[in-house]
């Protein structure tokens, strides 16, 4: 079943004399479970689409269905609904609260959606556990290395349990090793069967996905 389907569309970013069409005409179709690398030289609008597939940003024209729901006509709080039930985002500095700890940062999604502190104590540490990373709970994403931090933003991408995970440069700011590990991490959760989709300039990492979705100037090669 295809669970994402871009068509047509464009994104155009400022006005008059300064307009950037970051996307042009994009078609794509993705299936339920598919494991995705995008690749292609820096603003070449990679995370533009993800973006807009993961509702972060809206479509300047073209219609995009995500199980057969239309994001493209959705209002702001209806999209940000749409992105907690559905959607997981890992970027490439982790974007985690240095003033919460770690338990803290994966709860949050869980307290935005009104869950009782019982049920998000036992998704949290369930999720840390999984994620081998439950033994420094109570630290603070300063006192952990910079893998443990991204296992950290991918717990709390996990948290609500969405059906899509998009990870815009996952692996830019760690080292090698750790990068492949969370490459391991991210095949695990695709063979729960969780989509994944991933904006890289790493070939290996590109490469060991399913499919790899090329891009140049805002368009699809
Ligand atoms: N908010 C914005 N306002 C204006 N232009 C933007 C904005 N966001 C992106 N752009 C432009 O849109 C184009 C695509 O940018 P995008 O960030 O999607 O590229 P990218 O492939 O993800 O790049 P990188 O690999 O460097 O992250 C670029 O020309 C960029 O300058």
């Amino acid at each position: 079943m295809d669970i994402i389907k871009l068509n047509n569309i464009s994104k155009v970013y400022g006005k008059n004399n300064a307009k950037v069409g970051a996307l042009k005409n994009i078609s794509l179709n993705i299936k339920q479970g598919e494991l995705i690398s995008v690749v292609g030289k820096s603003g070449c609008g990679k995370s533009t689409l993800l973006n807009i597939i993961g509702g972060l940003d809206i479509a300047s024209s073209g219609e995009y269905t995500f199980k057969d729901k239309k994001v493209s006509n959705l209002k702001t709080n209806e999209l940000a609904k749409f992105r907690s039930e559905n959607i997981g985002f890992i970027v490439q500095h982790f974007a985690l609260i240095n003033d919460m700890t770690v338990f803290e940062n994966v709860a949050l999604p869980l307290k935005y959606n009104k869950k009782s502190s019982k049920e998000i104590k036992r998704t949290v540490m369930e999720i840390l556990e999984e994620m081998e990373i439950l033994e420094k709970a109570s630290s603070y994403p300063t006192q952990i290395s910079g893998g443990q931090c991204q296992r950290v933003a991918i717990s709390r991408a996990l948290a609500c349990k969405p059906s899509v995970i998009l990870a815009d440069e996952p692996t830019g700011a760690v080292d090698e090793q750790t990068g492949l590990q969370i490459l391991e991490t991210f095949k695990r959760l695709n063979k729960q069967g969780i989509t994944v989709i991933i904006a890289t300039h790493d070939k290996e990492i590109a490469n060991s996905c399913n499919r790899v979705i090329e891009m140049k100037d805002g368009m699809i090669i």
